[in-house]
């Protein structure tokens, strides 16, 4: 097995040859210059500077970005049509070289608040909604993996030759750390709920008022938990706690100053691949068992429930209305599966449709989010009503966030099982669907077993 050193003279010398290779006579777009990794990275160090990741164990895959090569950013109810319209004048000139034949590609973030009103977390620097060309990107896709340099023209060989060796210098090492051993549970203090069980009875009973005498069917209503540990939280273990307790979903981090964002969500909003929609339906929930005969009759009665069933089908029709417009085929599941987490098990049902032409990743996001998994029905009167009716800004909560290709498909996961942390402070979040027939204790306990997915992972970072 080659050492940290050998594999970055070995990157560094084909980037001497890549570089003289890329086309650099143009003055507008970037250029992406792929190098083939000798084998997946084994962790991605926290450098300084905005940094993101991505990682999902049971696909095998992970992506994550460096600095920035481009990025744009926007806030306001026409936020992801400004973001839409600089990556689709960027697409025509997003040139790539991948002289190893890794037969991967560059890639951008993609990410977004719950609303376009959301407050940019200015301490963070991470605005309301973000796309970002990183400078250096890893990405790795079951056993192969490369890195990918970007940077915009105008530009001249010499010089990207010194800025990317430099970015080789400080990454490479930290490629092939072995990975750290497990620490002890540390306690976590809650200090700050809100609302607290009190207030959320309230505010699920006048939910249900407006339910039963007004126009919302469903609304879903979501609280905060600051939490304070003994140490310093260290983000690269907790995402790998998150990625061993839940290796079926996407482990987020998007960090572009001190605080990170971190999530493991089960749910995607959309992925694209060619003219090939995916949307996930997920609503529903119940909890886990450790005793196997109770965790099936758990499933079993989730499966058979009125209310959850009512709540998830608001999903399935929004999503279904949602991709009418720019997409044909629609296929929904007879019935919905379950989704089985370490901590909770949910309705799903994966939809699938075929894009007209020219759709993109944007025009999905702008057509889907937020669907009632998140929001409610209808769409407008529901988040009205969270406007007034929820005590906090949601930020990044039940936003999305992913990774788009060059061509501008890609994937994008609902920001859920989320929190906050900044340094031995972390603020979670959750939510439930409320639809009528809700009961606020059962719901309670519900947001706590959402919540106890990034407790139990916090408790060993
Ligand atoms: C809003 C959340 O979950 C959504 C996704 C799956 C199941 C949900 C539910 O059963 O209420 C929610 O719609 C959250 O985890 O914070």
């Amino acid at each position: 097995m080659r050492a940290p050193l050998q594999v970055l003279d070995q990157l560094k010398a084909a980037l001497t040859e890549g570089v003289a290779a890329l086309p650099l006579d143009q003055d507008q777009g970037l250029v992406s210059l792929l190098l083939a990794l000798p084998r997946v990275p084994t962790s991605l160090p926290q450098l300084a500077g905005p940094h993101f990741q991505f990682r999902h164990v049971h696909r095998d895959e992970l992506r994550a970005g460096y600095g920035c090569a481009a990025e744009w950013s926007a806030e306001g109810p026409d936020r992801l049509q400004r973001l839409a319209a600089a990556g689709r004048a960027l697409r025509p000139h997003w040139d790539r070289a991948d002289p190893d034949e890794t037969g991967l590609d560059a890639f951008a973030m993609f990410g977004f608040a719950a609303t376009g009103d959301a407050a940019p977390m200015i301490e963070d620097h991470l605005p309301n909604a973000l796309f970002w060309v990183p400078e250096v990107g890893v990405r790795a896709c079951q056993g192969e993996a490369a890195l990918v340099l970007s940077a915009p023209r105008p530009t001249t060989a010499e010089r990207l030759l010194q800025r990317w060796s430099e970015a080789l210098e400080r990454l490479v090492p930290g490629l092939y750390r072995p990975v750290d051993g497990p620490l002890t549970a540390a306690h976590l203090r809650r200090d700050f709920a809100e609302p607290d069980q009190a207030g959320w009875a309230e505010l699920v009973d006048q939910a249900l008022h407006e339910i039963n005498y007004g126009s919302l069917q469903k609304v879903v209503l979501s609280r905060r938990l600051d939490v304070a540990g003994t140490r310093g939280f260290d983000v690269d273990r907790l995402l790998g706690a998150l990625s061993c307790l839940f290796p079926s979903c996407q482990v987020v981090q998007l960090r572009r100053n001190g605080s990170s964002f971190v999530a493991a969500t089960p749910e995607r909003l959309l992925s694209q691949q060619g003219r090939e929609i995916e949307v996930d339906a997920i609503a529903g929930t119940a909890g886990r068992d450790a005793d196997s005969a109770a965790d099936t009759a758990l499933g079993l009665a989730l499966r058979a429930s009125d209310k959850n069933l009512r709540e998830h089908q608001f999903v399935i029709d929004a999503i279904c209305e949602a991709l009418e417009p720019c997409s044909t085929d629609i296929e929904t599941p007879a019935e919905p599966q379950l989704m089985q987490l370490s901590n909770a098990q949910h309705l799903w049902s994966p939809i699938r449709a075929y894009a007209d032409e020219a759709v993109d990743v944007f025009q999905l996001a702008e057509q889907l989010h937020p669907t009632p998994a998140t929001n409610g029905q209808p769409r407008h009167t529901a988040r009205g009503w969270l406007q007034h009716g929820e005590p906090f800004d949601r930020g990044w909560y039940t936003g999305a966030a992913g990774t788009l290709e060059p061509d501008l498909s890609g994937e994008l996961w609902v920001l859920l099982r989320c929190a906050r942390i900044c340094g031995h402070r972390a603020e979670l979040y959750a939510g439930a669907g409320i639809v009528k027939g809700s009961d606020p204790a059962t719901e309670w306990d519900e947001t706590e077993a959402k919540l106890g997915a990034m407790l139990s992972a916090l408790q060993f970072a």
